[in-house]
């Protein structure tokens, strides 16, 4: 099936937001979050550079995603996702086609449809908080010690760095909403409900991808409340502008920040929860590439990405925030009306409930 979709080669206008500013003077603060803001109300996506995240770290973090993934297939598979899509427990490796990403789309046998129709191509190694829980979300799966050696204590230093900006990011847009207390948003959640995907792109064939009857990651919204999203150099990712698909570039040293479905809930939808998705890789990425493995001539290299989702704790009620009342003040956002009071762990069992095969839930 081709999908009817619009898409755009000229790249999404997507600001660089600089960490130090929104966290510099006064002067730079007003600055750095007059950007911010304008960002959030139009795309929902920042590029953010001088954050506190160590180059370092990060780079380690695609080392150990290249290494896992470079496993073979069994070795994998055991720690494999169950085939049930066990609503709040999404953990474990899950192969190509095991889940299906989409938007809006809640009937059973739509999705099913979908499921044979619109293919992706994306291993995933998904993992929660790897400290003690307050909250039953399900366990992290782990390889054993002596099959995947040192990867524990890595991912406990990269969780830590990940939850810590989210909460910095909180406190930013606590500020930038007015909210009274930098740590109002903060406080909503101690991030045992906060999530890693490890994404995994193979290498395949052109053709589908170019045609776009195949995606590497079709098109949604993150449905937490604050995405950030580790890219390596390939390219591929593109945004909605409300108008087009438009590729978002990679940019060295900076990591993308993207609102999810609960964020714009609780603004109601001055900050955008944007549609998204992964397709081909920019040009130079196809065929032989002197800089790497060569690949067969139309084929595209492999792509690793890594998004950690800041999320409140499962019973907080997801409700609109002070001073964000005003209906019809800001467009309406890209999940719908969502009518009655909803729990975050409510909305993620809806949504993940979608991604997996229903005869298996
Ligand atoms: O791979 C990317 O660039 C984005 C991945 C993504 O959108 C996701 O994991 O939700
Ligand atoms: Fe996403």
């Amino acid at each position: 099936m081709h999908r009817v979709e619009t898409y755009l080669d000229e790249p999404a206008d997507i600001p660089v937001i600089d960490f130090r500013q929104l966290n510099g003077t006064q002067n730079e603060r007003s600055v750095a979050f007059k950007y911010l803001d304008d960002a959030f109300q139009s795309l929902g996506f920042i590029y953010l550079s001088n954050h506190s995240i160590p180059q370092k770290l990060i780079d380690e973090a695609f080392e150990w995603s290249r290494r896992f993934f470079a496993l073979p297939h069994d070795v994998k598979k055991r720690i494999a996702h169950p085939p049930s899509g066990a609503v709040n427990d999404y953990l474990g490796f899950l192969e190509i086609g095991q889940v299906l990403v989409s938007q809006l789309v809640w009937d059973t046998a739509e999705l099913e449809e979908l499921r044979k129709t619109t293919p992706e191509r994306h291993e995933g190694l998904e993992l929660c908080n790897p400290h003690d829980l307050q909250v039953d979300v399900g366990r992290n799966l782990w390889l054993p010690e002596d099959i995947f050696p040192g990867f524990r204590s890595f991912y406990d230093s990269w969780w830590d760095a990940c939850t810590r900006l989210d909460h910095q990011l909180l406190e930013n847009i606590s500020e930038l909403l007015k909210l009274g207390s930098p740590k109002y948003l903060s406080n909503q959640h101690t991030c045992d409900f906060c999530h890693m995907s490890f994404n995994y792109f193979p290498s395949m064939e052109v053709g589908p991808l170019k045609s776009r009857e195949v995606h590497r990651m079709n098109a949604h919204t993150d449905f937490q409340q604050l995405t950030i999203v580790f890219n390596d150099s390939i390219g591929g990712l593109e945004i909605h502008d409300g108008e087009a698909f438009r590729p978002v570039i990679p940019k060295q040293g900076k990591i993308i920040v993207d609102v999810g479905d609960i964020l714009d809930r609780q603004t109601n939808g001055r900050s955008k929860s944007a549609l998204h998705q992964v397709v081909a890789p920019r040009e130079s990425m196809i065929g032989n590439r002197k800089d790497s493995v060569p690949l067969a001539a139309g084929s595209v290299v492999d792509r690793y990405s890594l998004a950690f989702f800041g999320m409140p704790d499962p019973e907080f009620i997801i409700e609109t925030l002070p001073g964000c009342e005003a209906k019809g003040k800001w467009a309406q956002n890209m999940v719908g009306e969502w009518g009655q009071t909803v729990t975050t762990d409510e909305w993620l069992a809806k949504r993940v409930s979608t991604e997996f095969p229903a005869e298996a839930s």
